[in-house]
């Protein structure tokens, strides 16, 4: 089935969002359907993170409406929070793993997140074990599971981390710059991962992105913020770095940064 015919998991329409007096985010609207990756792109201070935080209950939202795998982000019930952000996987620039702990025990802490206070003297349990080594055959790097993560590459660190927000069994996946700290063979890789976890486990991926040229190549659809309004919404192949040109319009030098 064609994603855009399945109901998205993520809704937002006419967000805004302000801290104190200023404006950041004004009047965005986004969808994101089963299946498909979704780039978010626009220069720096733009309100891309903002976006993203917003949709997990990190940002004062005060305006507009946001739905995040069947939660109203902005009149969350009591406990609903943990339950929002339990179901929403998340990928970082930095990749924040804990460096000491063993590959296969970071992947593990993804289980943390619905699990609520808990103690791990007791340890993991077999099953997700078994789940979090399968996690790192897939993303390639089972045979370092015993490693500690401080000693893997940047591009397997991100697959780490794309291992235990895929051990959230997450609905939606939001990855905020995940290739900016990766050279550019490195990024490809991790994008065509996470563009196969939306395609074959149907998980929408909302990716922030600095550089067009990955972004045209790995993403079904593009959201173009600039100032915090969203001033491109369209699918990629309808795109080109012309017509983005007007994201990073007032940017210095936004050739080099952006084209590369
Ligand atoms: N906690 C905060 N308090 C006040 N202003 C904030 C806060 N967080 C972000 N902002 C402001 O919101 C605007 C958008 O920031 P945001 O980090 O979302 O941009 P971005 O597009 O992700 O930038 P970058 O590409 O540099 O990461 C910026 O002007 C920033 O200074």
């Amino acid at each position: 089935m064609d994603a855009l015919t399945r109901l998205p998991l993520v809704t937002v329409r006419g967000l805004r969002v302000a801290y104190d007096e200023t404006t950041v985010l004004d009047g965005v609207d986004l969808d994101l359907h089963p299946g498909e990756m979704v780039a978010l792109l626009g220069a720096s201070g733009s309100g891309k993170s903002t976006l993203m935080r917003s949709l997990t209950g990190f940002a004062p939202i005060t305006g507009g409406t946001a739905r995040v795998a069947g939660h109203d982000v902005t009149n969350l019930r009591r406990g609903e929070l943990r339950q929002l952000r339990a179901g929403v996987g998340q990928v970082f620039q930095q990749f924040n793993l804990i460096p000491r702990l063993s590959v296969l025990t970071n992947v593990l802490t993804g289980t943390l997140h619905s699990a609520g206070p808990i103690n791990l003297v007791g340890g993991f349990r077999s099953e997700h074990r078994k789940r979090a080594m399968e996690l790192l055959d897939r993303v390639g790097i089972a045979h370092k599971a015993k490693d500690p993560a401080r000693s893997l590459s940047g591009g397997q660190q991100q697959r780490v981390a794309i291992a235990r927000a895929l051990m959230q069994q997450p609905r939606v996946i939001l990855a905020d710059e995940p290739v900016a700290s990766l050279d550019p063979k490195l990024a490809d890789s991790v994008l065509e991962l996470l563009r196969d976890i939306a395609t074959r486990d149907g998980i929408p991926v909302l990716v922030s992105l600095h550089v067009l040229p990955l972004a045209l190549r790995h993403t079904d659809r593009i959201i173009g913020l600039r100032h915090g309004e969203m001033l491109v919404s369209a699918p990629t192949g309808a795109l080109d770095a012309d017509k983005l040109s007007v994201l990073y319009d007032d940017e210095e030098a936004h050739d080099d940064d952006h084209r590369a």
